[in-house]
């Protein structure tokens, strides 16, 4: 081929007419042009003539070896992923255990089909053998060829041939004469052998003839284990998979540059059991687009949707994929038991508790000290068998008090009633109350703590924080406090309790981390009015089961998710138990949660609840106590505030109101103060304003924060009707 650069060979008369032809061409010097070609540019770092293009071949050749190159470069692990991993190591060698022991007894069982088969075969492999000795004997291969010269009258070649017949005929006679002979004495000798002999000779010469005499196509041995054949992944398909997606950039990229538009950057390897592909994107493309796309992509590699686990990593740049596709649907695997399930005794909630599992079938597991859990999911996806899953791990630890709220009372955490301090579920305004009235506790309950942890010496709480140490010290009170509030909708919406409920769950989660308080929150309405912002935005541990849009997403993966490519929006309706789990690890994982049916639960908390009376810490619901906290409930306090204020009485002081609410019911108000008050009335509406008032020690009128009676009783036929209308 010509080259433009190849001054002797291209065709410089001939450019310079076309390039002259056009009515506005501009006429070139070509001598000029030529001369400054070969004038060294001083902007050539190269030194050969001319600058470099970008896209030259020049320019995009790799870059040379450099030290502060390889310093950046990432190294691959020497050893495999299983082998890295305690858990992994004996999870598969327990497999290698288990399939050599199922393959060997299959096999055992079946000795005797095996025999028959042999004997079965035997015959025509003794036949087999004989006739082939024969054949081997008299040289019976090269009679074809020797018929052939005989025909074609070639007789100085049939001669060479007979004379080598007759010398291989000869010695092979020799060799036949001999192992039979040895055949015949080994029989005389089996014959005077001792009995076992007797009969494992003439079995081990029918086994040899069986396996002589099977047919090509029917092998002795049946299956054991069938093994599922899967397609290879190449790049090919990945790149066809992805050119169908419908990106524009990606299908442009693949127009302009074939299959270099994708890169891999590293080979597809085998990752568990599945396949991994390193990809970067064509510029402009990011891992979400594909993301997004997760059923046509499965379409595009013909394989189920539940094998296709695309992941972004954004932490590289955003147009890096990791696609993992899987040999077999992660929906239509029998899910893996729990690990706890199996151990006998207790659990130390100060470990791992393990999760779930990915796509490639590890255990994931993430700490629940110092951290608050928050789940979210549209209805029917697994929310209830998440929350499950860490509930049941602080069960098992004895030193550890369980308070489960199930605001739907659908019955999901009723297995866990037997060994909750307290526990209440139903869809009615009570368990709300009962929730809030918890949360008001919890807040309290931190202060506690918070005052415990101050009055501690350095050396034994350096970090001013609860250490596992210090959770078991039961006279401390600083045991690990897990709070379940499953379907906190209906408690955060709820027309009464909802904003104060919030406020305290927001408070109880940024105060409660340190202290050894663990908030698990369960959502199918994560939107700013169910889910408190200042809720969503501080959990530190986020599981994000199927959801429907962007703004769900991010309410329960945190703000930038979605952008991120964390879209729990590509889970499909088989996909139930599956969502991305985030801030277990540095990267967000798919996970499918460890499904733990109701009777299993039960199981669980049986055991849970036997380690806790041997502990002696079954108390409050579970071991049939009432709430041992007096019950500041809101509705009683309006109905009090009548009671204490009579009609005749139009306004009173805030202070004379805490003092006759303390003489009327001193339990639920001996501690209350004006502040509280003012707080506890602010969800009705109901403000505290100046009123005037006589001081009943000094006699003298002042004006001082009070409330106005009237308030009170518009907010009481309120609720009354409220109450009304429901139960109608
Ligand atoms: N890890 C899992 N593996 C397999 N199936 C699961 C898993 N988790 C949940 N499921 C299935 O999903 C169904 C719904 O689960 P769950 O009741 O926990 O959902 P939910 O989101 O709490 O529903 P709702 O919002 O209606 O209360 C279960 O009955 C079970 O069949």
């Amino acid at each position: 081929m010509t080259s433009p650069h190849d001054d002797n060979r291209f065709d410089w008369q001939a450019a310079e007419a076309d390039v002259t032809a056009g009515p506005d061409a501009e006429v070139v010097d070509l001598d000029a042009a030529r001369a400054a070609r070969t004038t060294p540019d001083p902007t050539d770092s190269d030194g050969d003539g001319g600058p470099l293009l970008v896209d030259s071949a020049d320019a995009q050749r790799s870059p040379r070896f450099t030290l502060s190159g390889a310093r950046a470069g990432q190294r691959r692990p020497i050893l495999p992923a299983w082998l890295r991993s305690r858990a992994e190591l004996v999870d598969v060698m327990r497999w290698a255990v288990g399939h050599l022991l199922h393959t060997s007894t299959y096999h055992v069982l079946r000795v005797p089909k095996y025999a028959g088969k042999l004997a079965l075969r035997a015959p025509v492999g003794a036949a087999r053998l004989v006739s082939g000795g024969v054949r081997w004997v008299f040289d019976w291969e090269g009679e074809h060829l020797r018929q052939s010269t005989s025909q074609t009258r070639d007789g100085e070649l049939y001669l060479k041939l007979s004379k080598q017949r007759d010398r291989r005929v000869r010695w092979r006679g020799i060799v036949a004469t001999f192992t039979l002979s040895l055949s015949l004495a080994g029989g005389v000798a089996v014959a005077l052998a001792p009995g076992w002999a007797q009969w494992a000779i003439p079995a081990l010469l029918v086994t040899l003839c069986g396996m002589v005499g099977q047919p090509a196509d029917k092998p002795l041995l049946d299956t054991a284990v069938v093994i599922p054949r899967v397609a290879r992944l190449t790049s090919d398909v990945v790149v066809r998979a992805l050119a169908v997606l419908g990106i524009a950039g990606i299908t442009q990229a693949i127009a302009k540059q074939g299959q270099r538009a994708i890169a891999f950057t590293a080979p597809i390897t085998r990752d568990g059991p599945g396949w991994r592909a390193d990809i970067d994107l064509p510029p402009g493309v990011t891992a979400g687009d594909v993301i997004e796309r997760r059923d046509r992509l499965a379409a595009g590699l013909t394989r189920p949707l539940g094998c296709v686990w695309p992941e972004g990593q954004p932490e590289v740049h955003p147009g890096r994929l990791l696609l993992w596709v899987g040999d077999q649907d992660m929906a239509a695997t029998p899910p893996k038991p729990w690990p706890l399930l199996k151990t006998t005794g207790g659990f130390d909630l100060g470990r791992p508790v393990p999760f779930g599992t990915d796509p490639r079938g590890r255990i994931i597991s993430f700490e629940l000290p110092y951290t608050n859990v928050l789940i979210g999911s549209i209805p029917g996806y697994g929310k209830t068998a998440a929350t499950q899953v860490p509930l049941l791990a602080a069960a098992l630890d004895p030193y550890a008090e369980l308070w489960c709220f199930d605001f739907k009372g659908t019955g999901g955490l009723d297995p866990l009633e037997k060994v909750s301090a307290r526990y209440a579920s139903g869809q009615d305004d009570d368990t709300a109350e009962q929730g809030l009235i918890a949360l008001r506790e919890l807040r309290k309950e931190c202060q506690r703590r918070a005052a415990v942890i101050k009055g501690l010496p350095k050396q034994v709480c350096p970090d001013n924080k609860v250490t596992p140490d210090l959770a078991r010290r039961k006279k401390l009170g600083l045991h690990w406090l897990v709070v379940a509030l499953d379907e906190v909708q209906e408690l955060f919406s709820h027309p009464e309790f909802g904003k104060e409920a919030g406020e305290l769950a927001e408070k109880v989660i940024k105060l409660g981390r340190a202290l050894g308080v663990i908030l698990v929150v369960a959502t199918q309405r994560p939107d700013a009015k169910s889910l408190p912002t200042g809720v969503s935005a501080n959990a530190g541990t986020r599981f994000c089961l199927r959801v429907m849009g962007q703004i769900e997403n991010d309410m329960i993966l945190g703000t930038s998710a979605y952008k991120n490519g964390i879209r729990a929006t590509m889970f499909a309706k088989k996909d139930k138990g599956v969502g991305y789990l985030v801030g277990a690890a540095d990267d967000a994982q798919i996970v499918r949660t460890f499904y733990i049916d109701g009777p299993t639960a039960e199981k669980i908390t049986d055991r849970a609840r036997a380690l806790r009376e041997a502990a002696g810490t079954l108390t409050g619901h579970a071991a049939g106590q009432a709430p041992t906290t007096p019950a500041a409930r809101r509705d009683t306090l309006l109905d009090d505030i009548l009671t204490v204020v009579p009609a005749t009485e139009p306004k009173v002081w805030a202070e004379t109101l805490t003092e006759r609410l303390a003489d009327l019911n001193g339990d639920a108000y001996g501690d209350l103060t004006r502040d509280q008050l003012t707080a506890a009335l602010k969800p009705y509406g109901i403000t505290t304003g100046q009123v005037w008032g006589t001081d009943p020690t000094t006699g003298k009128g002042a004006n001082r924060r009070g409330i106005d009676r009237q308030h009170i009783a518009d907010a009481v036929a309120e609720r009354n009707k409220r109450r009304g209308d429901k139960a109608a």
